[in-house]
């Protein structure tokens, strides 16, 4: 499965969005999104996930357009995890995992076994498992996020979109969480504000700057001091981690 851009623009309120952006993950690889706020992250992957299309260029699904393709083959095969997904309804932790079977559902059907599994699996694989059966209005932010990320897994997509899915999660859990999702049997696409964390897990990066894509390639290729200053305005050193060859983005705080 490939779910790619072609060369989309997207329009908002008069502002050009996302101008003229391709990308084609490599089928299981996990790619990072990077650029600063409002530099069309998110917008991208509404794109992606069909929310919205997109006003020139394509999305495809395996070649075909997503507009062309049923709408339940979608909702199985793409999960996204976004932000701000809340909701204050009593609703059991593992009824939130289970949203993710929805597709799979026939009108009058109950769980099935592959359900039951799907969704077992999906919270061990979070760490969620003992608190399958509290009060999902009683998880903290993080472990939220890890329930949102379960659910995700449980629809056993072939193509994942996270919207900075280490928000709210503490170091062990962004290590794990983004280790997980590297090591799935999915094609990745993350955004994420941590240039250390893209570094460490992703394959390779997209860089957005003001809905342009500026860069793409190996995060060791892309993750310059120049391209940091163009881009983010900071000023960075980038070191070469002697145990595992991964670049490490080192800020320095006095302006560039
Ligand atoms: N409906 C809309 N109407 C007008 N402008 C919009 C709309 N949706 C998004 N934008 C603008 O598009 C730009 C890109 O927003 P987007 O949320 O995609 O950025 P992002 O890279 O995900 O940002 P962040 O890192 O802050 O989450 C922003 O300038 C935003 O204000």
């Amino acid at each position: 499965m490939t779910l790619e851009a072609h060369r989309v623009s997207w329009r908002r309120g008069g502002t050009l969005v996302i101008d003229d952006v391709t990308l084609c993950p490599l089928p299981g690889s996990t790619v990072g999104l990077l650029g600063p706020n409002g530099s069309g992250k998110s917008s991208l992957l509404r794109l992606l996930q069909g929310v919205s299309a997109p006003d020139t260029g394509r999305i495809t699904l395996d070649g075909a357009d997503l507009t062309s393709v049923r709408r339940r083959h979608v909702a199985r095969t793409v999960a996204t995890v976004t932000q701000h997904a809340e909701t204050e309804v009593d609703i059991l932790v593992r009824d939130v995992v289970r949203l993710g079977r929805t597709p799979y559902r026939s009108l009058f059907g109950g769980d099935t076994a592959d359900d039951a599994r799907a969704i077992d699996r999906a919270l061990a694989h979070v760490g969620l498992t003992d608190k399958a059966d509290r009060l999902w209005r009683t998880l903290s932010g993080g472990e939220r996020q890890r329930a949102h990320i379960a659910r995700a897994l449980a629809q056993e997509p072939t193509e994942l979109l996270l919207d900075e899915p280490t928000n709210h999660l503490d170091i062990r859990h962004q290590l794990e969480l983004l280790a997980l999702v590297a090591d799935l049997p999915v094609t990745a696409i993350v955004a994420l504000h941590d240039l250390n964390l893209a570094a460490t897990f992703c394959d390779s990066v997209l860089v957005l700057q003001d809905g342009r894509a500026v860069a793409g390639g190996s995060p060791r290729d892309v993750l310059t001091p120049e391209l940091i200053g163009d881009v983010y305005g900071v000023r960075a050193r980038v070191a070469e981690d002697a145990v595992t060859g991964r670049s490490h983005v080192l800020f320095d705080p006095t302006p560039l």
